[in-house]
């Protein structure tokens, strides 16, 4: 198992065309413990993104280091196994042979059907392993996009707004599959969030972001037990607390982008009136 050190991260984005340059984050600094849960929530445009495909090694640090299991991140390894919104599987291709695809290029034949299966069968889709992506919902292809994923064995799963595309009780769905999964493999996980309500359900951390500049506000620890209720007492002050500090983020980028159409009193009413906005921003 890995954890990951995210040392004083900055990512400035270059446009040498119009000689521009745009800043992102500046002073990103925490740690992942190993087989820690851990959520990046905050508001769009905040960088959530940005940092996770620097720690997959998919983009590099304008300065700072990234550490995983020790090793300093400079590319995409076999250690960090990352899931993105949209479950992009090969259309021509079943559910099992999807699994399978890259699989077999480390693996004899017989040896990756029979990880792949054991893989479809732990996220709950050994019925359809001969299936069609077009022939399943969209919650099954982001189930077949993780055991993909899964198969490879990573340290760290590195999750994406993985259930951003989903209707809500798809999304509840795959949060129990999510829960599950993370308790069976004690696997490490970076998830990406602007959902509240799914980083307080599924996080031992939530870092939470903010925007202009992109830094982290504040770390909050989720002691709750598992399974967790939305419905209890605990979880609302939690999620009333996050949702206050991120409201001041989001009113930040409203002032700043609406100037002086900005309504103060609006934005009071947006965030104040409706609990559901926080989980849904
Ligand atoms: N390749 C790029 N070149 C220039 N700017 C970029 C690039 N990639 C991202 N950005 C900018 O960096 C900022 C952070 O983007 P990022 O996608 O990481 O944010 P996010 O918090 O994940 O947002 P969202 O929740 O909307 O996905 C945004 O302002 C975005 O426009």
């Amino acid at each position: 198992m890995a954890d990951v050190v995210i040392d004083q991260v900055e990512k400035t984005f270059f446009d040498q065309e119009n000689k521009t340059s745009f800043t992102v984050f500046n002073d990103i600094s925490t740690d992942i413990k190993s087989g820690e849960f851990v959520s990046l929530l905050g508001p769009s445009g905040c960088g959530k993104s940005t940092l996770l495909n620097i720690i997959a090694g998919l983009d590099q640090p304008t300065s700072g280091t990234i550490t995983a299991n020790g090793k300093k991140v400079t590319a995409p390894g076999p250690d960090r196994g990352v899931v993105f919104q949209e479950s992009a599987l090969m259309p021509w291709l079943t559910v099992l042979d999807n699994v399978m695809f890259g699989l077999k290029k480390q693996m004899k034949k017989e040896e990756a059907k029979e990880r792949a299966k054991y893989f479809l069968k732990l996220v709950h889709l050994s019925k359809f392993i001969n299936s069609y992506p077009h022939e399943l919902s969209g919650g099954m292809k982001q189930r077949v996009s993780i055991a993909r994923t899964l198969a490879f064995d990573p340290d760290i799963l590195l999750m994406d707004e993985p259930f951003g595309a989903l209707d809500e009780q798809t999304r509840s769905m795959l949060h129990k599959e999510v829960q599950y999964i993370w308790q069976e493999t004690q696997k490490t996980v970076v998830f990406v969030t602007h959902n509240i309500r799914e980083s307080i359900l599924l996080s031992d951390r939530i870092v939470l972001m903010g925007t202009r500049p992109g830094r982290i506000v504040e770390i909050f620890d989720v002691p709750l037990e598992r399974p967790r209720k939305p419905s209890s007492d605990e979880f609302g002050e939690l999620e009333e607390k996050i949702q206050q500090k991120l409201a001041k983020e989001i009113e930040k980028v409203m002032r700043e982008e609406m100037g002086d159409d900005y309504n103060s009193k609006k934005g009071a009413l947006l965030y104040h009136s409706d609990r559901d906005m926080g989980s849904n921003i």
